[in-house]
């Protein structure tokens, strides 16, 4: 199993968003949470990556994730590739990962640019293309399709599409259908306490 979520609840600002959250997940599984506004999609996800405590439940992962969320945690006055390299190195992935990922997500031609001067699906291609690179076997993206045009959103479909058949796994938070066919689906909406 990668992911084991058990009894999990959340409380943010003193309101409990969810509780009783319980799924798990196998490797070649990929997961999309769904929900109005508000309802706890990415505080999710923040919990899974351990961005956010939990204080009732648990949640057990047996492989080191990725997080693609609203931003791109690249350093805004590196070139692009530098800053993806930066990273890279930091996950000691193989480096043909990271050519991989900026071919896949249409990036090449950006390499030089330094990121503060991304436009903003630009700028989500490229936290992409982060995870991409990071040989992570979890990846967990909050609104991986915001900004993204539909060239851009076929890359990410068949991102997603290669990884989940290599035996990779997907935590996804989409409002919208993504170009990928999701294995498992959480309406948090119905984890209401
Ligand atoms: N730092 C915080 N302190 C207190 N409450 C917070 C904090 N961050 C988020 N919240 C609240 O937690 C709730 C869940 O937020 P979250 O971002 O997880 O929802 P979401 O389902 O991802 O929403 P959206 O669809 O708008 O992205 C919201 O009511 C939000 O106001």
């Amino acid at each position: 199993m990668i992911v084991s979520v058990s009894g999990l609840a959340c409380i943010r600002g003193g309101r409990r968003l969810y509780a009783g959250l319980e799924f798990t997940l196998a490797a070649g599984e990929s997961l999309r949470l769904t929900g109005p506004n508000g309802v706890g999609k990415s505080s999710l996800i923040r919990q899974i990556c351990g961005l956010l405590p939990c204080t009732e439940g648990s949640i057990s992962l047996s492989a080191s994730p990725a997080l693609a969320d609203e931003r791109a945690a690249l350093d805004a006055d590196r070139r692009l590739g530098e800053a993806l390299r930066f990273w890279a190195r930091l996950d000691s992935a193989p480096s043909d990962l990271l050519d991989q990922a900026i071919e896949r997500m249409g990036l090449d031609a950006l390499a030089e640019l330094p990121v503060r001067m991304l436009s903003t699906g630009q700028r989500k291609r490229a936290a992409l293309a982060r995870v991409l690179a990071s040989g992570a076997a979890l990846w967990l993206l909050d609104e991986p399709g915001n900004g993204l045009d539909d060239a851009s959103l076929g890359a990410l479909g068949r991102a997603m599409d290669a990884h989940v058949a290599g035996g990779g796994t997907i935590i996804a938070a989409s409002h919208f259908d993504l170009p990928h066919s999701f294995t498992r689906s959480i309406d948090l909406r119905y984890c209401a306490p």
